[in-house]
């Protein structure tokens, strides 16, 4: 589903990603693990068209990147994107939260959608009325509300206790088995060993 090849990242004249070749296939959970600095949110963010690279060739669909007109319209129909914060906005609902990334999304979506992720009773709470790990749901019900292909995941865990982070790797694990390919940073290896399959980066390099 998404092929990399020969993909070098600089910022400036820092090398941040070493040319990197990978495949991912749709509905594969992806985990990419390294120390501080190793170059896992630059890969993430140049995987996810937020950053773009200084060469080499990422291909989604058979879909060169280079060639897509409307990256914005792009983004908005293929990708879901989940941080370690969870940016929600604390003056509106968990709904209306949800309507920000689809102002068309219907109420009985919404809460079709939060059922899936146990907290549809959440779904008229404000976002400093709930857990952190009920935060995290609901940015990950944000992300998954235009039915993204692929959703990219960069720390989602690491403002969580391990019990509520563990209930995210599994549900990324429940979301990759019904066909989203979902791509997520952690340098938790032991969280890591839910996805179907680990990269490591080291120094900007795949080992
Ligand atoms: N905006 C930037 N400008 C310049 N250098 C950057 C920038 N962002 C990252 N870097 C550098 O690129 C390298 C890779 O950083 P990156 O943030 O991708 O690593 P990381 O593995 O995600 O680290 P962490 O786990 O600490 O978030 C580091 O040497 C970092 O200092």
């Amino acid at each position: 589903m998404i092929k990399i090849r020969n993909l070098t990242h600089y910022y400036n004249k820092d090398l941040a990603l070493d040319n990197i070749n990978l495949e991912i296939k749709k509905g594969e959970f992806v985990a990419i693990i390294g120390e501080s600095g190793s170059g896992k949110s630059t890969l993430l963010s140049v995987l996810s068209t937020l950053l773009k690279p200084t060469s080499g060739d990422i291909v989604y669909e058979n879909i060169n990147y280079k060639d897509i007109k409307n990256i914005d319209d792009f983004r908005k129909n293929n990708i879901g994107f989940i941080f370690q914060f969870h940016y929600l906005i604390n003056y509106l609902s968990v709904k209306e939260n949800i309507n920000l990334a689809n102002e068309k999304a219907s109420k009985k979506e919404i809460l079709d959608l939060l059922k899936s992720l146990g907290i549809e009773n959440l779904i008229d709470k404000y976002p400093n009325e709930i857990s952190g790990g009920q935060r995290q749901r609901v940015a990950i019900a944000r992300a998954l509300i235009n039915n993204p292909k692929v959703i990219f995941a960069d720390e989602p865990t690491g403002n969580l206790d391990s019990k509520n982070s563990l209930n995210v790797f599994e549900l990324f694990s429940i979301l990759a088995k019904k066909g989203t390919t979902i791509i997520v940073a952690t340098h938790d290896k032991n969280l890591a060993l839910k996805a179907d399959i680990t990269y490591e980066v080291k120094d900007g390099k795949l080992k």
